[in-house]
């Protein structure tokens, strides 16, 4: 028998679900053991190497979350906030590694993930690539080593089948500006502004999304001053960035105490 990790994809034909199947089948230090989608999706059933469109994978794809959990190891999470959350109580169950990629929680969502996390470990981020995280932490040193003489906006652009905005790479960026400035994000988030809005105020910290086509995810972080801007820019072209991010959360999870972690932690950054 192997004694690779087992990893469960939920949300397995959506646009990140299709890629995570693909690379960690792929993948030497680990084997797919479930593959899940929401009770009505036409895939349910099938092999999910066929229904992705290329070869048998062995792996059924399943509605029924708490059967599939029970092999599981870690479960990579990319899909909406409610299956997430019923997700994070089954991986506490399992003390399977709970990798979660959705944006778009709430509060409430994020007080339950809170709390399965103290029987699981739990590895979330709104962007699980390289090059954001690195961004995260530039966007932090350049906040605190200028003072709010520099206004600090946030644009992303995103696939018009986004359905959360600011994304969850815009709120990670907008955090880390804030702490790099040494104030919470919710005493100076500025988003959506529309009509008569009255001049920006002094040390907000504004959020634009652009939503349109296919595009797979941009960010600017801009910092305005008077006669020069600073801009710090990340592009992503591929989604293989985000998997490949998430699968080294499964690995780096295992074994490791329960609580909460965050991309910074498993990339050491
Ligand atoms: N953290 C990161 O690095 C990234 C995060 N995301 C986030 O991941 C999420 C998914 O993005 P996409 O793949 O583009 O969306 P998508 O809409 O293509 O995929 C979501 C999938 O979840 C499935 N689903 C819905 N309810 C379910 C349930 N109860 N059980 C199992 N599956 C269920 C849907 O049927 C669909 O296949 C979004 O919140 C997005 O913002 C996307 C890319 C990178
Ligand atoms: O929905 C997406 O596509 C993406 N979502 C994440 C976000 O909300 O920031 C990450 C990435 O930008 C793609």
């Amino acid at each position: 028998m192997s004694k690779l990790p087992g990893v469960v994809v939920n949300g397995v034909s959506g646009r990140m679900g299709q890629m995570l199947v693909k690379l960690v089948s792929e993948n030497k230090a680990m084997q797919l053991v479930g593959a899940l989608e929401r009770s009505g999706h036409e895939w349910i059933g099938q092999d999910v190497g066929v229904a992705m469109g290329g070869a048998e994978l062995g792996v059924l794809v399943s509605d029924n979350p708490l059967e599939v959990m029970a092999k599981a190891q870690a479960v990579i999470d990319f899909t909406v906030p409610a299956a997430t959350v019923a997700m994070a109580e089954l991986a506490a169950q399992a003390r399977a590694v709970h990798v979660i990629g959705t944006t778009g929680l709430s509060d409430d969502d994020l007080a339950k993930i809170k709390a399965a996390s103290r029987h699981s470990v739990v590895v979330r981020a709104g962007n699980m690539s390289l090059g954001v995280n690195l961004l995260v932490q530039l966007t932090k040193q350049v906040a605190a080593a200028l003072d709010a003489d520099f206004d600090i906006e946030i644009v992303e652009a995103h696939h018009r089948h986004k359905v959360d905005a600011p994304s969850g790479t815009a709120l990670m960026l907008g955090e880390a500006a804030a702490d790099g400035r040494g104030v919470s994000l919710a005493t100076v988030k500025d988003s959506g502004r529309d009509g008569i809005t009255g001049e920006r105020k002094r040390g907000d910290i504004g959020f634009s999304a652009i939503r349109g086509g296919d595009i797979v995810g941009e960010h600017d972080v801009i910092f305005a001053g008077e006669g020069e801007r600073i801009v710090l820019r990340h592009m992503a072209t591929d989604r293989a960035i985000f998997a490949r991010g998430a699968l080294k959360a499964a690995l780096w999870g295992q074994g490791r105490k329960p609580g909460e972690y965050n991309m910074l932690d498993v990339l050491g950054l």
